[in-house]
């Protein structure tokens, strides 16, 4: 089990001394196992009352051993039992869930890493009311027998409760109503059952045996040795598939990453800097690595867990009630009214803080992922980018006992429940068999594995080179973009250019975002295009921008500003700079255009004018950076979209007026820039030719209305479009307020919407503003300011 030799690892490591109790208590979901008893069948669980009667129908009087003898004497022991020959314990997920229960059971009774426990199904018992069991101590019926183990099977009762009691101590277990509740005790502890006061209690008792791994004292039992023997078995077992109950993938996990205690900087992580603790694992781990043959690098990990939370306030009055919001109309509301002061329910929007005071109940997700490492054998250290599978992952101390550096908060959303984001840094030691050393190292986007490529092929080593190259297929996946990629991205273009195989080239180079190129890259991309061709370097440049060509956002602002640089130098060097830079400004623009068509159709007023406005600069640079063809189909594309359009190319060719060189100078650039000054001017000019509002004319030209076809919105419109009507009253439930609402702010149209609280339904209360008038005026004299400066800036060229 590769998640046993993981935990024994993190074990081994613990410095802290063992202490164990003489028993504990763990709980597992009922679902976990599957009980099938002769003449009964599967037992549903919980177990109600007429299950336990065929139960109690197959089994027998419990009896009991003293000293040789076996004895049935209801005054001690008062019990129904049945054999384990006669029942079967499964379910999908029985072994995975038993030995996490035995590894936490090996963990809290102190016994060492090295041991393996398992359970031995000794009866089955039933206790109605007024039954029960004496103290006393369990007969060891095998050398290896180290304890007990009782599952608490659900079901209904009260009394019954497991007294363990050892030197002078006693501990009293209750059992769960819903779960599997397992107690597990030394075998020298006296322990009773307490009479059953209701219902029926069930339990399966189980023998503890115990066999260590290696018998004490054997030779090479030390603690290298020991993690040396976890590491061999973490790397030859199959991995084990998180969320997939007991099933394996075939190949067992690739790395181990063992996640330190302390926080490092990137130029403070050094084998001979380690501390406190750290010092301690890491030379431990570095010498059994060397044991079981694997490289060994520290790194530098950043965690994100996802847990649910409860927050420390109470939501229930002094009766126990439900607390609501004064107005809460909501008849599903279990008081998330009140999260938000304006009584909006579910709105505790997400937010920053210390939330040390919550209680985390359950982990949803983490992630783990790899930014910098050291270099197995040189000085210092390099960027990479590595995201960790949970089965490679392993650690003393758990995240949630560290201080995350940030939080987030989200109040119920309707997905999870109530969400808090941890983030943490955590140093780590990172281990792979030798053997994977290139595929270890290149799958972590390690610039200096690839130029290891290079290498090969200055020695002439053609064949190796392509081989090691081709290699990588499977695990050359998203390196990222931007400018902590181009190192890599150079050192993968540097051998795309000289393997000679196209398919391998164009391998070596896709799992990169299109903002990873600059100029420095000019000369191999032409190189590139040249060698492989025109349809080979389109296909490259399509796979930089992903398969939705999304729009990214700040990055791709920021790269866009290099991009007519970059697309001069590749047009300047030898080779075909061509081949590259057109498809490249096509699919820039093709982003672009997906981003640009959003934002064109949203209602909102201020949100679209400023988006759009963002816009112009971006679309300045394309521009800038396109050939004539597309130069061309761009501005037809736009020349052809609504007048809304206005609100980005005003800005964009503001953009181009503050860099006057090259803007009137005929090149292409220039061309396109003045055709969309035309268009605006023309656009404009037809604008401010409509006539002006009549002072009377209150008449709203309604947004496309609702998708569905719902029977409140021709109402909403024939209001809208009345020239005389200005305020409407509408008694509506609350849903329908809501739709109401939700049509008027979209579409940001000028009227107010409030509700009167007041009878039932409640009123909404619609009223047309001043804005009918204002927005219009403002409008124009928008218009002919831009006008103005159109005809001053982008001159209409004679003739
Ligand atoms: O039913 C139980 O909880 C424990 C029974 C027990 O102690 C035994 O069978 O030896
Ligand atoms: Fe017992």
């Amino acid at each position: 089990m590769g998640q046993g030799a993981r935990e024994r690892l993190a074990e081994l490591l613990d410095s802290s001394e063992r202490r164990g109790d003489f028993s504990t208590r763990i709980e597992m979901p009922a679902r976990a196992l599957r009980i099938t008893v002769d003449g009964v069948g599967d037992l549903p669980l919980p177990v109600r009352a007429p299950v336990t009667r065929k139960l109690i129908a197959q089994a027998r009087q419990a009896r009991f051993g003293r000293g040789e003898q076996t004895l049935s004497d209801t005054g001690v022991r008062d019990t129904w039992e049945i054999t384990p020959d006669r029942f079967t314990l499964g379910g999908p997920d029985w072994q995975r869930t038993l030995s996490g229960v035995l590894d936490g059971v090996r963990t809290a009774l102190g016994l060492p890493p090295t041991t393996v426990l398992r359970a031995e199904p000794h009866a089955l018992l039933v206790y109605g009311k007024g039954q029960f069991f004496l103290p006393h101590q369990d007969s060891e019926k095998d050398d290896s027998m180290v304890g007990s183990l009782v599952v608490s099977v659900p079901s209904h009762h009260t009394g019954g409760e497991l007294v363990v009691e050892h030197a002078g101590r006693s501990v009293t277990y209750k059992a769960s109503r819903e779960r599997l509740t397992f107690t597990a005790f030394y075998a020298d502890c006296r322990h009773e059952v307490k009479p059953v006061t209701s219902g029926y209690r069930i339990t399966l008792t189980m023998n503890l045996l115990a066999e260590p791994v290696r018998p004490v004292g054997e030779p090479g039992g030390s603690p290298v040795a020991d993690l040396a023997q976890c590491v061999t078995e973490h790397f030859t077992q199959p991995t084990e598939d998180r969320y997939g109950y007991g099933r394996t993938k075939p190949e067992p996990p690739g790395r181990l990453v063992y996640l330190l205690d302390h926080e490092y900087t990137q130029r403070g992580l050094d084998w001979d800097r380690l501390k406190g603790v750290d010092a301690t694992r890491a030379d431990l781990l570095r010498q059994a690595a060397g044991q079981a043959d694997c490289e060994a690098v520290l790194a530098l990990a950043e965690v994100k867990e996802t847990w649910d939370a409860q927050p420390p306030y109470d939501r229930y009055d002094y009766y126990g009630e439900v607390e609501h919001f004064d107005d809460c109309e909501d008849d599903e509301c279990e008081g998330e009214c009140l999260l938000d002061p304006d009584g909006e329910p579910g709105a505790e929007r997400r937010r920053s803080g210390d939330f040390s005071d919550y209680e985390l109940t359950d982990l949803i997700d983490d992630e783990i992922t790899l930014g910098w490492w050291t270099r197995p054998e040189h000085a210092g250290g390099e960027q990479i980018s590595l995201p960790v599978p949970y089965a490679e992952v392993c650690a003393t101390t758990a995240n949630k006992d560290l201080t995350p550096y940030q939080s987030e908060y989200e109040g119920y959303m309707g997905n999870y429940g109530n969400t808090l984001d941890r983030w943490y840094r955590r140093a780590a030691v990172v281990l792979w068999p030798r053997q994977r050393s290139f595929a270890a190292r290149a799958e972590a986007g390690s610039a200096q594995a690839v130029r290891e490529l290079q290498g090969r092929l200055d020695a002439g080593e053609l064949e190796l080179a392509r081989t090691l190259a081709r290699s990588l297929a499977p695990i050359w996946n998203h390196h990222g973009s931007g400018p902590a990629a181009a190192p890599l991205f150079a050192a993968a273009l540097g051998v795309a250019v000289r393997v000679e195989e196209a398919d391998t080239a164009a391998m070596l180079l896709a799992p990169f975002g299109v903002e990873t190129l600059d100029e420095r890259h000019a000369p191999d991309l032409a190189k590139a295009a040249a060698r492989y061709g025109r349809t080979w370097a389109r296909g490259v440049v399509d796979s930089w921008f992903g398969s939705v060509g999304a729009y990214t956002g700040a990055d791709r602002d920021a790269w866009l500003e290099t991009l007519p640089g970059l697309g001069a130098a590749l047009r300047s060097v030898d080779g075909d700079g061509d081949g590259v830079a057109t498809p490249l400004a096509e699919g820039v623009w093709r982003a672009f255009e997906q981003q640009l068509t959003g934002w064109l159709g949203i209602g909102r007023e201020k949100e679209r004018q400023a988006a759009l406005e963002r816009l112009g600069t971006p679309l300045a640079h394309i521009l800038r950076a396109a050939g004539p063809e597309t130069a061309e189909m761009i501005t037809t594309a736009l020349r052809s979209r609504p007048d809304t359009v206005l609100e980005c190319l005003l800005p964009s060719l503001r953009t181009a007026a503050r860099r006057q060189a090259g803007v009137r100078d005929g090149t292409p650039p220039a061309r396109a820039f003045q055709s969309l000054a035309d268009h605006c001017e023309t656009r404009l000019t037809a604008a401010l030719a409509r006539p002006v509002r009549a002072a009377d004319d209150w008449s709203l030209t309604p947004d496309r209305g609702c998708p569905s076809d719902c029977d409140l919105c021709p109402g909403l419109d024939n209001f809208l479009t009345s020239r005389t009507r200005r305020t409407m009253e509408w008694p509506l439930a609350k849903d329908k307020r809501r739709h109401i609402h939700s049509r008027i702010d979209l579409a940001s149209l000028p009227v107010s919407h409030t509700t009167r609280r007041q009878g039932r339904p409640y009123t909404l209360v619609l009223a047309k503003t001043d804005a009918v008038f204002t927005r219009e005026r403002a409008a124009r004299s928008r218009a002919e300011t831009d006008l103005t400066w159109l005809q001053e800036k982008w001159p209409r060229p004679r003739g």
